[in-house]
């Protein structure tokens, strides 16, 4: 990186929040100037605390409240002007308003980075809004969310390079869930397992795998979300995808009296009345030499998109070759007749926190 460097200003500082700032204070070209969660905001948090660790304490003890958005965007042009350098809005929020809010960063002049589904996978006003605002390329603000799918995995710019490059790609297929990969390779595997669904699930919950609402994960709309996000970068398949995520055929999970229950706790706690049904399949599959994977499908070629509950042979790579949170995606294309694979860690603060500070040091490169 050369140049002056970029602001950075980080709206989310829970799990994903602070792994970005422990990778961002090893480098100085990044230079974090605000911090903000739900209830505070530091102002121009200093190196030491940022590289301590210290900031956390810094920015609970804060005498400025959360700053509402429009005056966060007042407060970034004076720290832009004040310094000369661009400004990088990351969010890692998993906040609807925040996310609606990137047209307004994006309008300022400030470019986005997010591991947040919310706004590229919701409504195609708002998709197509951000489309516009970041149309000029060469010197207009960037927006970068590679780690909203497969966290770090290199999936939205492998699937970008492939199209750029004038590839074909006629399908994508895999786990995409880390929440969802735990869960099956615990409860279904290959040899057979006693263990309980909701064993599972409460074990994933307790290890902070899942959602702190695991609906979110067991209803299928974090896949759903990500299948949004890949299609919507496909040519021919952008206009299949009108309402976003809510159109994508999405297999719930959700035992259906769950449905509602507002409290993950007392989702959790009441998971274990639903244990013969899950027993059930898993036996069904087990007795045809498969495995029960969550899985989210593109068909390019039907034109199709779903998020489903599959067996899978023991012998497929979905069943063989993952471990805890392990996404896997493949990748069909003209080019790829055997498909592309691209596989490791889904979830997780440090690989997540990763694809936030590489997508963040590409924008220093381009407008540093
Ligand atoms: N964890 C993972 O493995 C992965 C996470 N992601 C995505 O990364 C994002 C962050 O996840 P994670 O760090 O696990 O979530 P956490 O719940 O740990 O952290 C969320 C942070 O956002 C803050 N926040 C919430 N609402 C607002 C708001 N309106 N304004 C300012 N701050 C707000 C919270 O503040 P407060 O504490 O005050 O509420 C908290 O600091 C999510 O979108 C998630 O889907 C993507 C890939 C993997
Ligand atoms: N809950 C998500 C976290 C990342 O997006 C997952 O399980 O993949
Ligand atoms: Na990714």
């Amino acid at each position: 990186m050369s140049g002056k460097g970029i602001n950075v200003a980080i709206i989310g500082v829970g799990l994903v929040g602070s792994a970005v700032i422990q990778q961002l204070s090893a480098l100085p070209a990044l230079h974090i100037v605000l911090l903000q969660n739900s209830r505070k905001t530091l102002l121009s948090p200093a190196a030491a605390a940022l590289s301590s660790g210290s900031w956390a304490d810094a920015l609970a003890s804060s005498s400025t409240a959360a700053l509402p958005l429009p005056e966060l965007v007042t407060k970034l042009q004076e720290l832009a002007k004040e310094t000369g350098r661009h400004t990088a809005v990351v969010d890692n929020t998993s906040n609807d308003d925040v996310a609606s809010f990137y047209p307004s960063l994006l309008g300022a002049g400030f470019s986005v980075v997010t591991p947040n589904k919310k706004a590229l996978s919701g409504s195609l006003d708002l998709y197509k809004q951000i489309q516009a605002a970041t149309a000029d390329a060469a010197s207009g603000p960037l927006l970068y969310g590679e780690s909203t799918v497969g966290a770090g995995l290199p999936i939205i710019g492998t699937l970008k390079d492939l199209i750029a490059t004038g590839d074909e790609v006629e399908k994508i297929e895999g786990v995409l869930s880390g929440t969802l990969s735990y869960i099956f390779n615990e409860f279904s595997t290959a040899k057979g397992s006693d263990v309980k669904f909701s064993t599972v699930v409460k074990v994933a919950k307790e290890n902070g795998y899942t959602e702190p609402h695991p609906d979110a994960d067991l209803s299928g709309s974090d896949v759903s979300r990500k299948l949004t996000i890949l299609s919507r970068l496909i040519p021919s398949l952008t206009s299949a995808l009108p309402k976003g995520f809510l159109s994508v055929p999405t297999a719930s999970l959700t035992p259906e009296p769950l449905r509602d229950i507002a409290s993950g706790e007392e989702y959790v706690a009441r998971l274990p009345e639903f244990d013969a049904h899950f027993d059930e399949m898993r036996a069904e599959a087990l007795k045809e030499g498969k495995v029960l994977r969550y899985v989210g499908v593109i068909d390019v070629l039907k034109g199709e998109v779903k998020a489903s509950l599959e067996r899978y042979p023991v012998t497929h790579p979905f069943a063989t070759s993952l471990t805890g949170s392990d996404n896997i995606i493949s990748f069909t294309t003209k080019r790829y007749e055997r498909p592309l694979l691209v596989q490791g860690a889904g979830a997780g603060a440090a690989v997540t926190a990763m694809g936030v500070t590489a997508d963040l040091i590409r924008v220093a490169e381009r407008r540093g």
